[in-house]
């Protein structure tokens, strides 16, 4: 290593087991380690660094040892003569060099990342704890009975170990870190198994070993977990060079917009991606790319990232060619400050971040035609009630008619009767040529309606108008392109007649969030602003979770995402097991689209986070419920230190949060705060009160899903449909599972569902017998605030899990 004179700059990075060693230490290690990693990167010879040699990882790895201040040291990889440098373990206190010195660091056989185990430590947690009890027998020869599952009960069995019928090869071929292996070998009960987990595995190892104990077949593991780590070469794991290249496990540091985020649980999306996460975000794709995956797996993290990688590639200049868009207003806002985390100001100038309709708003305004003030929803459907009672024809209810109007008229792009009789309505109820001249009827008085109120209008009318803008303008695009190309390239054909402006698509790169909710009209907008070519659309999405729109086909649209443009993420990082089981129960056995013409599951849905099991809470009437969820909500607080920004009550309509927040205000004195499509702002220290619509995209420490009663969840009114439109009843009952699934997954530590009355269909059948009674815990015979007997202390990424709640099973 050159320590010769003059500032030798180096790339730093930081393993994702190094920044699982600075979370529990707490801020001070994480800004002496953050420092560290700067002074480093900026001069490596700087000798108050204090690096020493510690031994050979390999023919072309050097391990040194440093300090980050005076209590923390940290373990280093130098390759390349220390031009690349990778803080592998960090460690503090009087025993950090010793700590440091006993790690073992491996390139791991699948993924080919460097990984580190404190084997000793290991032992002394684990092992010790074996030798205690019975020998566990010794494992299966390799080849032999090395499938099935463990079985998912956490039962003690010190006969068996658990991973006794997986052989050593199998494990390591899974992506165990092979030095693990004698430890695990030892391992014969759940108590063991909770203490393995205690230390800071490897992800990929962690991941396997949980599925493995779940009773997850391993050729699911290898299909869902091991291969999405593989590397994309042979692994060579005496190449330390070329592991430390790789992206897996390791944040970029050079960028101190991410920098800070080192140690900070909630931030760590700042600084690692999944293998998987990582090759959407970077990957180079023909034309569109797709991501989907469940709740919480990261798909807005992918969105993010990709934004950045986009943005870093633009030419230099001061426009903004790269659009980031989702559906929702308030989720908009949350996106622009979480790029502003990721990228800093000066990437977010390059970015336009709008919602889809603000976006829409300003084409037509952009054009200088007038744009009306929207009708909200309720006024929308309340125009068609009017129009029916006009025209008398009431064959048709106003919730198929504006539906119809949306995504048969609208996405048909049907200006004339005939448009509108020939028009496919693939996925939708069938009518007769009568019944669509009817409904052509509706339509054209509805529309007159509108223009004959010169300034209202409706969204979808707007998005609409939007994107027939666009396509001219592309269209014109494309037309002078052409005229350009056989000409031999003269620029100035470009100028707009008489504008002198440049006539270009507008967007060169688009982002969007939440996909499954964007109706056909919005495609077509978004389609419009981008020219078709190498990483135009980036979407991601998930359809057990649309709450609003219908099923759009996207090759329909234009946007082709076949084969490896189209991706699923598996890996939740923000809910625990606990919660994400009863949540995943909601929608078992439901059908899902993938956004295209194909279907979706959640096969290989999973979290690696353990935490407390749901909690539920019945009550007699509405106001003793919301007083209890006011009880909870203040002991989560007083008694746990939870501020109140990371607690969030869900309600199913917005009459209901106004009720919750006057109880929760006025009676109990605690400060809330309405959600409302503007969003809070962070720093409000106050409990977000909102209907399930508006927590989609976020994410709360805390969440209490109330109201989820029996004719409330879903709502009595969808009854008039069971019988005389059987199609629609299951249709607005998947919305309405949906819904409710999209709010229990905004919860990252606890979820608490109530209800008064009886409890939802939707609960488990036993609810209302196992629930606790909030007529108790007024009366302050509550459950006691305990943590959940045999939930295994996995590494909670996130909030402290010390909550309040017994498990209800
Ligand atoms: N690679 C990662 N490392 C650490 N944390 C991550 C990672 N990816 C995502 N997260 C965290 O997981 C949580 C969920 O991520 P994100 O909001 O992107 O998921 P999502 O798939 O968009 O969820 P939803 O569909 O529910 O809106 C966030 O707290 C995020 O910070």
């Amino acid at each position: 290593m050159n320590h010769g004179a003059g500032r030798a700059r180096t790339r730093v990075h930081v393993g994702r087991q190094a920044h699982g060693d600075v979370e529990p230490r707490g801020g001070a290690v994480a800004d002496a380690v953050t420092e560290f990693v700067r002074r480093l990167r900026d001069d490596r010879t700087n000798r108050a660094l204090r690096l020493r040699f510690l031994r050979r990882a390999g023919d072309n790895g050097d391990l040194y040892l440093a300090h980050a201040d005076t209590r923390c040291m940290v373990l280093l990889l130098s390759t390349d003569g220390g031009d690349e440098m990778r803080v592998l373990a960090v460690r503090d206190g009087p025993r950090a060099r010793d700590e440091l010195t006993r790690l073992t660091v491996e390139i791991n056989p699948v993924s080919g990342a460097v990984e580190v185990v404190d084997q000793s430590e290991v032992s002394a947690n684990v092992v010790a704890l074996a030798d205690r009890t019975e020998p566990a027998p010794a494992p299966t020869p390799p080849g032999e009975a090395t499938s099935g599952p463990a079985g998912p009960a956490l039962t003690s069995s010190l006969r068996t170990p658990l991973f006794g019928r997986y052989d050593d090869r199998l494990l390591t071929d899974l992506g165990v870190i092979p030095s693990l292996l004698p430890a695990l070998r030892k391992v014969g009960t759940d108590e063991q198994f909770g203490k393995l987990l205690t230390h800071n595995l490897p992800e990929l190892t962690r991941d396997v070993l949980l599925a493995l104990r779940d009773g997850t077949d391993p050729a699911h593991v290898r299909q869902h977990i091991t291969d999405q780590w593989r590397a994309d070469e042979d692994v060579n794991t005496g190449d330390w060079a070329r592991a430390a290249q790789r992206a897996v496990s390791q944040a970029e540091t050079d960028d101190d917009a991410v920098l800070g985020a080192l140690g900070r649980s909630f931030d760590a999306w700042r600084l690692f991606l999944h293998p998987e996460q990582q090759r959407l975000a970077a990957g180079n794709f023909k034309g569109s790319a797709k991501v989907t995956g469940g709740p919480g797996t990261g798909k807005t993290v992918v969105a993010l990232h990709r934004v950045r990688h986009l943005v870093d590639r633009l030419p230099p200049g001061h426009s903004r060619p790269v659009l980031l868009t989702t559906y929702n207003t308030n989720l908009a806002l949350d996106l622009k400050e979480r790029l502003r985390q990721l990228g800093g100001d000066e990437r977010l100038r390059r970015v336009d971040v709008k919602s889809i309709d603000v976006l829409a708003r300003e084409i037509v305004q952009e054009s200088r035609t007038e744009v009306g003030r929207p009708l909200d929803d309720d006024a929308a459907m309340n125009l068609w009630h009017t129009v029916r009672n006009e025209t008398g024809l009431l064959d048709h209810d106003a919730d198929f008619l504006d539906t119809e109007f949306k995504h048969v008229v609208l996405a048909g792009r049907c200006v004339t009767w005939e448009d509108y009789r020939r028009v496919g309505r693939s996925g939708r109820k069938r009518i007769s040529t009568a019944q669509r001249h009817e409904v052509w009827q509706l339509v054209q008085a509805y529309k007159a309606y509108l223009e004959a109120q010169p300034r209202r209008t409706t969204y979808a009318l707007i998005a609409e108008q939007a994107a027939s803008l666009e396509q001219r303008r592309m269209d014109r695009f494309e037309e002078q392109a052409r005229y350009k190309e056989e000409q031999g390239g003269l620029d100035l054909i470009h100028r707009e007649a008489g504008s002198g402006m440049w006539l270009k698509p507008r967007y060169r790169h688009i982002v969007v969030d939440e996909a499954q909710d964007l109706s056909a009209s919005h495609w077509r907008l978004l389609r419009a602003m981008v020219r078709k070519g190498p990483n135009d659309i980036f979407l991601a999405g998930d359809a057990h979770q649309r709450i609003y729109g219908s099923r759009i086909v996207l090759s329909h649209q234009g946007i082709e995402v076949r084969g490896r443009a189209s991706r699923r993420l598996t890996l939740n990082y923000r809910t625990t097991r606990q919660i994400l089981g009863s949540a995943n129960r909601l929608i078992e056995g439901e059908p899902f689209d993938d956004l295209d013409t194909g279907t979706d599951t959640l096969d290989g849905y999973r979290s690696v986070l353990t935490g407390l099991a749901p909690q539920f809470w019945r009550a007699p009437d509405r106001l003793t419920e919301m007083r209890a969820v006011a009880t909870l909500v203040k002991e989560r607080h007083d008694r746990h230190g939870t501020p109140y920004s990371a607690m969030a009550v869900s309600v199913p309509d917005g009459a209901l949060a106004q009720e919750f927040a006057n109880v929760l205000v006025k009676e109990f004195r605690l400060p809330a705060v309405e959600l409302g499509k503007d969003g809070v702002r962070p720093d409000t220290d106050a409990v977000r009160i909102g209907t399930m619509h508006r927590f989609k995209g976020l994410e709360f420490q805390r969440v209490f899903l109330t109201s989820v009663g029996e004719g409330q969840v879903p709502h009595q009114r969808i009854e008039r449909y069971r019988l005389t439109n059987p199609d629609r009843y299951r249709q607005e009952e998947q919305r309405a599972r949906s819904l409710v699934f999209v709010a229990a997954t905004r919860a990252r530590d606890e979820l608490v569902v109530t209800w008064s009355g009886r409890a939802s269909r939707f609960l488990p059948p036993d609810a209302d017998a196992t629930a606790f009674r909030a007529t108790d815990l007024l009366r302050k015979k509550g459950p006691t605030s305990v943590r959940v007997s045999g939930s295994l202390p996995g590494p909670v990424s996130g909030a402290s899990t010390g909550a309040a709640g017994t498990a209800v099973a």
